[in-house]
Order: structure tokens, then sequence, then C-alpha cells
């Protein structure tokens, strides 16, 4: 046994269709996740060898968790998030969740890829929401798979959970069209004492998160998470469903869709649904929106799925004649809706806070106004989205924090008015080596910060940029910590 508690099976053969994995036989692969590979699979020998739990299900899913290359601390993570899944698979069954048939750890000495990896055995699915988007999906397809959607996540709140990645990808659809929510690697289960939220790791994909998650504190064991939480990622699913796999907000990449998130929870822009989503659709989408978390909690899963049981019949469904055109709630004069990519990121809070710096739109630096400052080194911005680096336009969305104070979080009430863009070349008198954390978009992390001087008559006259914002490396001399020699 490992200390994992999970059962130690030896692997036979490679990981190639036909091998043996446990009671499994490995088909061919699936797809691919953040964590995981995942393979097709079927009991080894035939059903008949196996029992219980497994005796009437031929056709498995063997998600594959390897730890291969991983820091213990992201082997460990890696490990919760499997016995997550089992755990609340075992305790959370319901039709509406996907069934978990076995577990179990690699003994595979002289395998890197395997030894140690972890096996989780589910009933495999014909593919998932993310496939069906793209392709558009009825009406009452539409609401069907929303109901379904609803019905596990109540049960899942019912037990006690969130689930915490909630997410086109994350619901399965079985052969017969009926869906199985997934991936519970993140969920969490609701405290015994007050049972209103819990505490999950700092991460999920950015497209789902809730506007208040970006400043949730990290705290011993992790941010606070609340069911409210995956009501606004079901608002962002439903809006998905009825408009083609597009979002409600606008934006090129993840990280820019979640400024737009943050402009919309602070009150700067209006909630834009998109013309295509059925009235019925529209009202219970804003509700799962609404900006904060108590404007959000009276809509519980149990009451939306109430609400949707007793929609009118034809709600939803274009009337004859009728032009496409503005509705309440929508704002075609806006930016598209976004759509996002098709496997989302997942990235630490810390990133969180990156990307919560390029909310605010300001003032716009001057490129290349630094050099030209007496006394100062160059050093020229990178930004890590490529999109960004590709536009010359200097958009908002591309735009760049500096921040006031290297030591404290990096997030909008925390940068000076002047933006900096791909490319710029600022002025840069010295280096901070521990600053704040920041993990770019990419995963690049530092805890390294240049001070930068701004442009004459800035107010502040420096600023602070996080060393993943550039690829230079000028040969500046140590800053004196802030605060202790005058920096404007
Ligand atoms: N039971 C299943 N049946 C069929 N396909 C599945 C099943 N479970 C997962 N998949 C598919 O395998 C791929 C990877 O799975 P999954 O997303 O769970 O991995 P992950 O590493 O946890 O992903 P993420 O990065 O989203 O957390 C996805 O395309 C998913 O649709």
């Amino acid at each position: 046994m490992r200390d994992d508690g999970r059962r130690t099976v030896t692997a036979v053969g490679g990981l190639t269709a036909g091998c043996r994995l446990g009671d499994w036989e490995v088909g061919a692969p699936i797809g691919t996740g953040g964590w995981a590979t995942v393979h097709a699979g079927r009991p080894a020998g035939g059903s008949a060898q196996t029992s219980g739990e497994q005796a009437d299900v031929a056709d498995v899913a063997l998600k594959i968790l390897s730890t291969e290359g991983l820091a213990p601390r992201q082997a460990r993570a890696v490990a919760e998030a499997a016995r997550r899944e089992v755990e609340l698979a075992a305790r959370a069954r319901h039709p509406r969740l996907v069934r978990f048939l076995d577990s179990f750890t690699l003994d595979r000495p002289g395998d890197a890829h395997l030894d140690g990896a972890i096996v989780l055995v589910m009933e495999r699915a014909a593919g998932s929401l993310r496939d069906r988007l793209a392709a558009g999906i009825g009406p009452s397809e539409g609401a069907r798979l929303v109901t379904e959607i609803c019905e596990g996540l109540a049960h899942l709140h019912r037990s006690g959970w969130v689930h915490g990645d909630l997410k086109p990808d994350n619901v399965l659809l079985m052969a017969d069209g009926s869906v199985r929510l997934s991936d519970f690697g993140l969920a969490t289960e609701l405290t015994a004492t007050q049972g209103t939220h819990g505490y999950a790791p700092p991460m999920g994909t950015f497209d789902y998160l809730p506007p208040e998650r970006w400043k949730a504190p990290l705290g011993e064991h992790g941010v606070r998470v609340r069911p409210s939480a995956d009501i606004w990622a079901l608002g962002i699913l439903i809006h998905q469903v009825f408009a083609s796999g597009a979002t409600p907000f606008p934006g090129a990449t993840p990280v820019s869709r979640a400024a737009a998130v943050q402009e919309y929870a602070e009150g700067r822009t209006p909630l834009r649904i998109d013309t295509a989503v059925p009235p019925f659709w529209r009202a219970l989408i804003s509700d799962c929106l609404a900006p904060t978390h108590a404007a959000r909690a009276p809509h519980t899963a149990e009451n939306l799925l109430a609400r949707i049981g007793r929609r009118p019949a034809e709600e939803g469904r274009p009337q004859p004649g009728q032009q496409p055109g503005p509705q309440p709630g929508s704002h075609p004069a806006g930016p598209p809706p976004s759509r996002p990519r098709r496997k989302g990121v997942r990235i630490a809070a810390v990133a969180a806070s990156v990307c919560a710096v390029a909310v605010a739109s300001w003032a716009y630096a001057e490129r290349g106004a630094g050099p030209e400052t007496p006394g100062a080194d160059r050093i020229r911005v990178f930004n890590e989205e490529r999109g960004c680096r590709e536009r010359t336009d200097r958009v908002p969305d591309c735009s760049l924090g500096l921040a006031i104070d290297p030591h404290r979080n990096y997030t909008t009430d925390n940068v000076v008015p002047t933006r900096v863009w791909h490319g710029d070349v600022l002025a840069v008198d010295c280096r901070l080596a521990q600053g704040v954390p920041i993990v770019d978009e990419g995963g690049t992390w530092s805890a390294e910060w240049f001070r930068i001087r701004l442009p004459a008559g800035s107010r502040p006259a420096t600023a602070w940029l996080p060393a993943v914002r550039t690829k230079d490396h000028p040969a500046v001399p140590a800053c004196p910590r802030p605060g202790s020699t005058p920096s404007r």
C-alpha cells in the first residue's frame, strides 16, 4: 500500500493500447488536461472478471495523473486532487455525476512517467459539452442540457460540496446525450461547522472564476470558496450554451476577459448578454452573474432548477419574424462577446493579481519616454500574451500596470495611473530582489522587481515593474527597501 491509501498495482507493458493497468486494459488516448491524460479502457479479460461496481461497465475512461518531473509540492497537489475526486465520487453519487469505478497508484520502477502515477477509473463518456458548443445548440436541447447540469450541481451543493471548476470541458455527455459532471480535482467540501464555505487551492479556470475570487485572501488552508462560485461559473456556461460558446465578457485572452469581469463587477461596464440568448435564459444568466456573492447567494442551484422547471413552454424560441436586435441586458455597441480557447488555463492566485492589474485603463505611457531620464538605465516591457505582443495599437486590454508598492498585492488598488505596453522602453534605476512573488500567464515566477522612473511630471515619480514583465537584465544597483529612502 502507498501512503495515500490506494491499492498499489503493477502495470503490465507500456502505456499503449492493449497494455494492462491493474484490472483494466488500456485503449486509445481520449484527451489531455492540465494534470492528466485520459485513455479509453475496458475490464481486462472481459467484464466477467470484474465484480461489484465494475461488473456492468464495459467502456471505461482511465485518467492517469503522472507526477513525473513535479516538485514535491506539486506532486502532493496532484495526489490531493485525485484524493478529492475519489472521495467526492464515493460520497456524493448521483446519476448526473460521473461514476467512479476504481482508483489505484502505479508501482513501476524504471518507468518515470508511470511510477507513482495515480489512475482513476470511471465510466466513459462520448464527449464533452465543449465539443458541442461551436456548432450551436438548439433551444430545447440547450434547456435539457442546462437542466441536467443544474441537477448535478444541486445534488453536489446539497451534499455539501462546491465543484470549483465547472466549465464545458467538465460537463461530459454520454452516448445517449445525458450529462455527467466530472473533474472534481478542485472540489471543496463545505466546513462542518458553518456549512457555508470551504477552502480550496488557489486555482481555477480564468473564464469561470467569480469576481470576488481575484481578491480572495490566500490563507493557510487555501482560498475561501462558496457554492455561489459555482453559480457564477454556471451563468457563464449557460451563456455559452445559448451563444455558440461565446462568454458574455469581451477579450481576446482569458486574462483580458478576466479584466472585463472586474470592470463589470466594479460597476464600470454593464453585463453584455449575446442577443442570441432567449429571454428566459437571459434573466437566469444575469442572476447567476450577479456581481457579488451576496447578490448571487439567493440563486441557488436548487432555486434555478425550480425556475427552469416552471419556464413557459415556448420560452427561448425566437418568434416568427423576430429580428435579432437589442434586448434587455444586451449592449450591441460594445465589443463582441468572446469565445474562450478550447482548453482552460489553471493559474495560481498570484497570477490572478497580475490579471487584475489590467483592469483599469489610464493615460498611455509615452513609448520610449524613459531612456532620456538622466542617471537611469533602460528596460523593455515584455507581455507574455502573444496576442498582445503582436498588437501595436495600445488597446487597454493589452496594457500592463506598474505597482505602487512591490511589497503589496499586485492588484488594481496598487498600481499607478500610467499604463505600459509590450515593447515600451522604460527608465529603470534599481532592482529589488524580494518583493511580492508574481506568476505571469505563462507560469514564469519571480519575486524580483525593477523601480521605474515615470515621465517627468508624473505623480508618483516612480513605480515598480515585476521582473516577469521583462526579458531584460539591466545592470542596476540594488534598491533600498521602499520607504527607507525617498523614491520620488
Ligand atoms: N470519463 C470520461 N470519459 C470520456 N472522456 C473523458 C472522461 N474524463 C475526461 N475525459 C476527457 O479527457 C480530457 C482530459 O480530462 P480532464 O479535463 O478531466 O483532465 P484534467 O487534467 O483534470 O483537466 P483540467 O486541466 O481541465 O483540470 C478531456 O478532453 C475530457 O473531456
